[in-house]
């Protein structure tokens, strides 16, 4: 055998592949010699398959690791990382334990390694998503190739290969694609939304409708990220949510948006962690004020409701009510609830009186400062003014003659936040015209809701969402965004009245169960 170097019978061996009649010199005819290279290199790849699989499993099993750190909410990070390794500690000391350590994780390393590029049940793509990956790449082609590319293997084209454009790819277990990593070639106008939003639009259509996407441009690395998210959860009721004083939950939002989570109870009472939009107010806060822009029905006055409900736990609240629909009247003569005005002439005279209150309190903060004591305790209760719908309430004021009461809300806005005076406003689009500037230059807090367009929320927010919207707007559905930061998907907590009788009764509980008492002295309206 050892005169053989070619294996294979000749008998087997394709007839343009037999060795030539005009045999080199040497006594090898040159396919021959390029057989024998190819044996020895497969030789040499099968001595080397133990440490390839051993290191394609371990980066594998770094890449997993990290990604589940990546997704981890950052308060489970130290209990984590204690349990690691309290976990080690007890595997050195325990007697052949780091050396059970070791062939286990020899072993896991070795099955992460393996080679994955049969079939979908072993984590490598399918055939069925083999064919649908190029589906897509033969979609994105049209748009992403370049008609008369002098390179010789463009990124794109009509005979291109997926594997180079797709450099991560994720399936659901249902065989829907969860999460695509694509990367672009040069020439892609990756800086005009026109084109962004074009590609954005192709990639949601060929990646299943139905469902929400976000998308991430790495213009550095000329790739784009496609996730597929999961629904946010509707109907979580209003309760009393696991946060510092001074903090609010708007609502909730992804996982990978929000630096921790919070225990909710659903519905069922089934509790569960979720991710919220918190909104900090008070003298440090960067967004001492809010407002909240939507359609009719898209649930604003929800949202001042949710708040109202949150902020009665430590402060004072005062409604002005422009909707005209005893939305709040269930607050009226609850302890700490300062007053319900839902006329021109009581929102006046309330807010007459917040102007000489936030004057009053600074003065005092002001001359406890100058002694060098503590401002009062009066002065540090947090104080609530939230306004729904104050187009129509200015409107009804002017018809009357009187001034508009947003006009009261500039000392407010403006000197609030020194004495934890908060204010938050919500009105539908059609009202925002009539917003005065104040009140838009010093509400930093922005929520907008309902069936809105990328146009709408840049308008409100500043900057378009980088998700879609979902398929069906729920009520209570759309996007925050606090100061300069991100826009978050949002969901705000279900809050009804709980006199209306069509919300449904574990809501409209949930509400009464967080009212405060009714008040000793009704409405502490003599401080007015
Ligand atoms: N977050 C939410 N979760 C569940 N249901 C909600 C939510 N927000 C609003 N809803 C429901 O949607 C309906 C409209 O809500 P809401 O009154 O808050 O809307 P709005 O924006 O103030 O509209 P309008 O000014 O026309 O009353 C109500 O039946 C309410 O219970």
């Amino acid at each position: 055998m050892a005169s053989r170097p070619f294996p294979f019978p000749h008998a087997l061996v394709p007839p343009h592949a037999s060795p030539s009649r005009h045999a080199a010199p040497s006594g090898l005819s040159p396919a021959r010699r390029r057989a024998a290279l190819r044996t020895t290199a497969n030789g040499v790849l099968g001595a080397l398959r133990p440490a390839t699989v051993l290191a394609r499993g371990a980066g594998r099993l770094v890449a997993a690791l990290r990604r589940r750190w990546e997704h981890m909410p950052p308060e489970r990070r130290g209990p984590v990382l204690f349990t690691t390794a309290a976990c080690l500690l007890a595997l050195w000391l325990t007697p052949y334990g780091p050396l059970l350590g070791a062939v286990a994780l020899a072993g896991t390393v070795a099955w992460q390694g393996r080679d994955r590029s049969g079939s979908a049940s072993d984590g490598g793509p399918g055939e069925a998503e083999r064919a649908r990956l190029q589906t897509l790449y033969e979609a994105l082609v049209p748009r992403l190739a370049l008609a008369d590319d002098p390179r010789p293997r463009p990124l794109y084209s009509h005979d291109g290969d997926w594997r180079r454009a797709f450099t991560d790819f994720a399936f659901t277990e249902d065989g829907r694609l969860a999460r695509l990593r694509l990367r672009y070639p040069p020439h892609f106008g990756d800086g005009e939304p026109e084109c962004r939003a074009r590609l954005e639009r192709l990639l949601r259509a060929r990646a299943g409708r139905g469902r929400e996407y976000r998308f991430v441009w790495d213009e550095e690395a000329g790739e784009l990220e496609l996730t597929a998210l999961e629904p946010l959860p509707c109907g979580v009721p209003v309760q009393h949510f696991v946060t510092a004083p001074g903090e609010t939950v708007l609502g909730f939002t992804d996982l990978h948006a929000a630096p921790r989570t919070v225990p909710v109870v659903e519905e069922g009472g089934e509790r569960r962690d979720l991710p919220p939009v918190v909104w900090r107010t008070g003298p440090r806060s960067t967004e001492p004020h809010l407002l909240a822009l939507g359609r009719a029905g898209s649930g604003t006055t929800t949202l001042l409701r949710s708040i109202a409900l949150q902020a009665l736990r430590h402060g004072e609240v005062l409604v002005v009510d422009g909707g005209g629909g005893a939305e709040f009247s269930f607050l009226a003569g609850r302890d700490r609830v300062v007053g319900v005005e839902t006329t021109p002439g009581g929102a006046l005279s309330s807010l007459e009186w917040v102007v000489r209150e936030t004057e009053r309190r600074l003065l005092a903060a002001n001359r406890a400062r100058q002694t060098g004591r503590d401002a009062p305790e009066d002065v540090c209760r947090p104080l609530w003014v939230l306004v729904d719908r104050p187009s129509v309430l200015g409107h009804l004021a002017r018809s009357e003659g009187q001034r508009d009461p947003q006009d009261l809300l500039q000392v407010p806005l403006r000197y609030g936040r020194a004495v934890r005076i908060t204010v938050a406003l919500a009105d539908q689009f059609e009202g925002a015209a009539a917003l005065t500037e104040t009140v838009r230059a010093h509400t930093r807090a922005r929520i907008v809701l309902g069936d809105v367009t990328p146009e709408q929320v840049r308008a409100v927010l500043g900057e378009a969402p980088t998700t879609t919207p979902p398929p069906e707007v729920p009520p209570g559905r759309g996007y925050a965004r606090l100061g300069s930061g991100p826009v978050h998907r949002l969901q705000v907590p279900a809050a009804p009245d709980p006199y209306d009788e069509e919300a449904p009764e574990s809501r409209r509980l949930a509400v009464l169960e967080l009212l405060p008492e009714p008040a000793a002295v009704p409405g502490r309206r003599a401080g007015f």
